[in-house]
Formats: structure tokens, C-alpha cells, sequence
């Protein structure tokens, strides 16, 4: 079994792009209500949505705002224009982590055996979702969850944060560990797509955020899978008598179908739902 779980540093993005997209971020987040009231949505497939979670049931314990981010020119218009520099520098945050995550994928297909330039034409017109978080800072009860435990749909996740509050699961001991997450750092994990194309040899990472007991805390997240209705499924080559095909071919948008039709039920279980 491979875990891919690591940190990018020598990633060519400028600090000062990293720091302008968390800003914006967090100046996002500060804005009155009713202007980020006006990207809430409980459809799913909106272009742009916010919406807040609570684990306790009274206050929020995170804010997000999730939208798709490639290609720019189809998605930046349905952006928030408020702040004013938001398009402008989730976009260019956007483009350079695209950039990093087509080149980790071609390393991980190497890695797998595949070749670099497997399924290269899918990777490149494939879809990036920004999954921007906010969570308050929490003085009083130290790991309190801001993100409940789940694992990410799509291949690869890319994540840039304020300060530390991610944690991943060691599987090994079934213990949480937690993520340091030095200043020019990326984290990188692979999401459950990566366990289906693998045939299994690499596993879906289970992680989640916990609040920051000294400072509200931004996260960005970067999805990166194929366009919506293309489908994944196991590489031919990785199968054999020994290792028959473990799960069966889906795309992102059976992914989001599954979501809206299992609205109670865990998001892990997409990905029990397609084992064999
Ligand atoms: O905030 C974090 O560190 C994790 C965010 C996350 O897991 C997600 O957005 O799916
Ligand atoms: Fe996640």
C-alpha cells in the first residue's frame, strides 16, 4: 500500500502570490453577511457557493466558499467581485497551482508504473475546484473539529494554509497526526480517485481540520480531477489475475449525483459505493 501524503516547497509561486490569496481570502470572509449570503446555495452543481457548518449546532465552526477554477476564462466571471482583488489573486493562485498539480500527477503515474503522459490529455482539460475554508480561532477547548473526518473526491488535493489545524490519518495506528505547515509550504494528498485508478496500491488520504486555538485559520484547498462527465476508472495495466479490477468506472459528475441523492450519508462512502 503507498501512502502519498507530502509538502511541496521548491513549487516556483512566489510568497507574495501564496499571501495575497490567503488576504483575499480572509478579507472575503470578513465581509457583512448578506454580500456573502448571496453566493449560498444548497445545490450543489452552482459555479460558486458558500455556506457555513456547525458541530455544535450553534456556532459556525467553518465557513467556505467552493468554486470551480479552471478554465479561468469560464469560471472567473461567476467570481466575488468583493473584495476587489479577489478574481485577481485567486486567479493567479489558481493557474500556478494547476500548474504544480499537472506536474505531481505526471510523478505519480511514473511512480505507478503508468508513464508520465498517461490519460495526459484528460489530466489537461480535467476540472479544478477551489475549496476556500474559514475557521474561527478556538481558545477555549483545545482540537475542537472545525472539518469532520472525510476523505476528498478527485485525484489530488493541494493545500495552502494560514497556520496549522490539518490533520491526516496514520492508518497504520489508527491515531491523527498533525500536519506542520511550514510558511512557503504546499501540503499535497491524493483523494479517492487516485485509490480507483491505482486499482488500490495507493490509498485515499482521511484527514481533517481541527481549530486554531491561537488565530482564526484559512485554508485553500485545490481539487484537480477530470472534466465532469469524463470517466476514471482502474488502469488496465495494474490489473491481473492476482489484482483483479477492484472499482468500477465513475465521473465527477455520478460523484455529485451520489452527493445530492445521499445527503445524510458520509462522503467516504462514494468511494465504498464503487468497490467491487
Ligand atoms: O482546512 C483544512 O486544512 C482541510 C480542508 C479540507 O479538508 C477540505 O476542504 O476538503
Ligand atoms: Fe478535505
Amino acid at each position: 500500500m503507498i501512502i502519498l501524503i507530502f509538502q511541496v516547497i521548491n513549487h516556483g509561486i512566489s510568497q507574495t502570490v501564496m499571501d495575497r490569496a490567503v488576504e483575499v481570502a480572509s478579507d472575503f470572509f470578513k465581509l457583512p453577511s448578506e454580500t456573502k449570503q448571496e453566493f449560498a446555495s444548497d445545490d450543489i452543481r452552482r459555479p460558486v457557493r458558500y455556506g457555513t457548518s456547525s458541530k455544535d449546532g450553534t456556532r459556525p465552526s467553518r465557513a467556505f466558499l467552493k468554486h470551480y477554477a479552471h478554465p479561468l476564462s469560464e469560471w472567473m466571471k461567476y467570481w466575488p467581485e468583493k473584495p476587489p482583488t479577489y478574481r485577481e489573486d485567486m486567479g493567479k493562485i489558481s493557474a500556478e497551482v494547476r500548474r504544480v498539480a499537472l506536474q505531481l500527477m505526471e510523478a505519480i503515474l511514473e511512480g505507478l508504473g503508468l508513464g508520465k503522459d498517461y490519460q495526459h490529455e484528460e489530466f489537461e482539460r480535467g476540472l479544478q475546484l477551489l475549496q476556500v475554508n474559514c475557521y474561527p480561532k478556538e481558545p477555549e477547548s483545545e482540537s475542537a473539529i472545525g472539518l469532520a473526518p472525510h476523505s476528498d473526491h478527485g485525484f489530488l488535493t493541494i493545500l495552502l494554509a494560514s497556520c496549522p489545524g490539518l490533520e491526516v490519518l496514520d492508518r497504520s495506528s489508527d491515531t491523527w497526526r498533525v500536519v506542520q505547515q511550514p510558511r512557503h509550504a504546499l501540503h499535497v494528498h491524493v483523494r479517492d480517485y487516485m485509490e480507483v485508478l491505482s486499482n488500490g496500491r495507493v490509498k485515499t488520504v482521511v484527514h481533517r481540520a481541527v481549530l486554531n486555538p491561537g488565530e482564526a485559520r484559512i485554508s485553500m484547498a485545490s481539487i484537480h480531477s477530470f472534466a465532469m462527465h469524463e470517466k476514471v476508472s482502474v488502469a488496465k495495466k495494474l490489473v491481473d489475475e492476482q489484482d483483479p479490477e477492484k472499482y468500477k468506472e465513475s465521473s465527477f459528475s455520478d460523484f455529485l449525483d451520489y452527493l445530492m441523492s445521499n445527503a445524510d450519508k458520509k462522503r467516504m462512502s462514494f468511494l465504498e459505493s464503487l468497490r467491487i
